[in-house]
């Protein structure tokens, strides 16, 4: 089976667990079938009169098996529980670490928070179903036969005559088991959207106070709630039901033993300990049944888990080459063309050429394709772009851009993203040699005290939180790349959230520093044209500086 494949993998990696899980279920399992047993069988000593000695092994016997039960339940669940987090996580980072390898433009239309719970989710689907099930098939199995065996030994004539209430049962749970299993979905999916207005709620506070649109968020919110709620009673109402037909069934067994058993007992052909016996290994007979009932449900959801995680992880991984380059004189751009949607191209027939010692400046107004082109040398387009790009002579689709992008390419993102980590790690995120001196001379130039914060670089800094600026972000990130000295230097908007100080420096520090690299820096403005060796407007539909 497929799903078993899949999470075989990571459950495996805790064999000795697994048996030690396997044989406490097994023994816990005989427990609970010798417990009636022995309580039949005591109830009949009881009743014939019992020897103080006899009273006295009886209750050792229960308080060890009782004891026995104790320890050996407490194994089994904790392993379960360990067993089950530890694969589960396994999974879930197996499928993260395929989905970081996806080409960037798998993520434009995917909600991350959404997909990231959908994959936590999935895994523990996936996981609990084959954990879950890989010993209580047996066991339950083994209840099934083993118990209408003891019963049959014990009594022919009222086993047989319990025996065709399970197919009255079987009836019962077919006919409510589609209606409940849609209705249940249907609820799960009303509960997801409501969560979702209420996390927008929450998240478009700033906007609905700017707006004062409390009175429309709130109206958004009830409703979501009513229609969450008419179903979540339709739900209800529909569980009740088949729990109470359930009961009945239960009721009808309990009748029919006590009627039957009674007569048994009175012609003499059943004991009181054996009419326990039967009536306890009924139940647990009856919940054998619903077990294997309820696989097939349990199946279909653990598919659905099975068959979202699978979606992840048949999508292709990027092009990434194998070449690694420690330096970039040039990168040349021979006809390079771009389209998102294959039809309306935002880069057209482009023919540059980067050189290393240049500050290039990318002109243009908003949606002109300044970020597409950047993303397009960098290599995040690798599997989209037509037409050739090469780094010193190598094409760019042969390059091991994840070993160039480490080691020497550094970019400022117009959106920087923080760690939640100390100021001093966001700094230096991704870096494995620097000099704590051109730290120094970096916060310097850049015009950021750390001792402003409470606990200097060390104070922690949480993405989104309020004790940063925008522009301080902005500075972290300009830190965090220009302290790599990279070959190929990429400023995305850099002036966007820096006061003029600020920006006038950083241009004295590219121009310092420009002759170990390729410096382009991509602006809406005119802000760095006047350090800029070479300008790339967008604006003029042909760009070329290559004859
Ligand atoms: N994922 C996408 N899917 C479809 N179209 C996109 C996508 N990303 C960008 N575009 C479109 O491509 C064009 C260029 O976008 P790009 O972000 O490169 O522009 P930009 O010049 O960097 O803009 P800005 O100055 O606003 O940052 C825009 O028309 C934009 O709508």
């Amino acid at each position: 089976m497929k799903i078993v494949k899949l999470a075989q993998e990571h459950l495996l990696k805790y064999k000795i667990s697994l048996f030690v899980f396997a044989m406490m279920s097994l023994i816990t399992w005989v427990v609970s079938i010798v417990l009636p047993y022995l309580t039949g069988y005591y109830v009949d000593i009881l009743n014939q009169g019992p020897t103080r000695q006899e009273i006295k092994y009886f209750t050792l016997i229960i308080l060890a098996v009782g004891l026995f039960n104790i320890i050996a339940s407490f194994v089994k669940n904790y392993l379960h529980r360990t067993i089950q987090t530890k694969s589960m996580i396994d999974l879930n980072f197996y499928v993260l670490k395929h989905l970081v390898k996806l080409p960037v433009r798998y993520f434009e239309d995917k909600d991350s928070a959404y997909l990231n719970q959908r994959i936590n989710n999935d895994s523990k689907e996936v996981i609990n179903f084959v954990l879950d099930n890989f010993v209580s098939i047996i066991k339950n199995f083994l209840t099934v036969t083993v118990l209408i065996y003891i019963s049959l030994t014990i009594n022919v004539r009222l086993t047989l005559i319990l025996l065709p209430l399970i197919p009255l049962y079987l009836g019962l749970y077919y006919l409510f088991r589609k209606p409940l299993y849609n209705k249940n979905y249907e609820l799960k999916e009303k509960q997801n959207k409501f969560f979702s207005v209420m996390n927008q709620f929450l998240q478009k506070t700033k906007l609905i106070k700017l707006t004062a649109t409390f009175r429309e968020a709130h109206n958004q919110l009830e409703q979501s709630f009513k229609t969450m709620l008419l179903t979540f009673i339709k739900y209800t109402k529909l569980s009740l039901l088949f729990s109470n037909s359930d009961s009945f069934t239960k009721v009808l067994a309990r009748v029919v033993v006590f009627f039957f058993g009674g007569l048994e007992i009175m012609n003499g052909n059943l004991t009181i300990g054996e009419f326990t016996i039967i009536n306890s290994y009924f139940s647990m007979i009856k919940n054998g049944v619903s077990y294997f009932l309820g696989l097939g449900s349990s199946y279909q959801k653990a598919l659905v888990a099975y068959d979202r995680l699978m979606g992840v992880l048949y999508q292709p991984k990027e092009t990434i080459g194998e070449v690694k380059i420690d330096n970039i004189n040039t990168i040349q751009l021979n006809d390079v063309s771009f389209s998102f949607d294959n039809s309306n191209y935002v880069i057209e027939t482009l023919n540059y050429k980067f050189e290393k010692g240049k500050i290039y400046c990318i002109l243009g107004d908003n949606g002109t394709g300044k970020s597409t082109l950047i993303n397009i040398v960098l290599g995040l387009y690798n599997d989209y772009y037509d037409g050739q790009i090469y780094y010193n002579s190598n094409e760019l689709r042969n390059l091991d851009m994840y070993y160039v992008r480490r080691k020497i390419v550094g970019v400022s993102e117009q959106e920087p993203m923080l760690m939640n980590n100390l100021l001093i790690n966001n700094m230096t995120f991704g870096i494995e040699n620097y000099n704590y001196q051109d730290l120094k001379i970096l916060l310097e130039n850049l015009n950021f005290d750390p001792n402003k914060f409470k606990e200097g670089l060390r104070t922690n800094i949480e993405e989104g939180s309020k004790n940063i600026s925008g522009g301080e972000k902005l500075k972290i990130s300009l830190i965090r790349t220009l302290l790599k000295d990279p070959e190929l230097l990429v400023l995305d908007e850099p002036t966007s959230a820096l006061d003029f100080q600020s920006i006038e420096k950083l241009k004295e520090l590219l121009i310092q520093t420009k002759h170990n690299r390729i410096t382009i820096v991509i602006t809406h403005n005119k802000d760095f044209v006047d350090v800029a060796d070479e300008i790339i407007d967008l604006n003029v539909s042909r760009v070329n500086n290559v004859s």
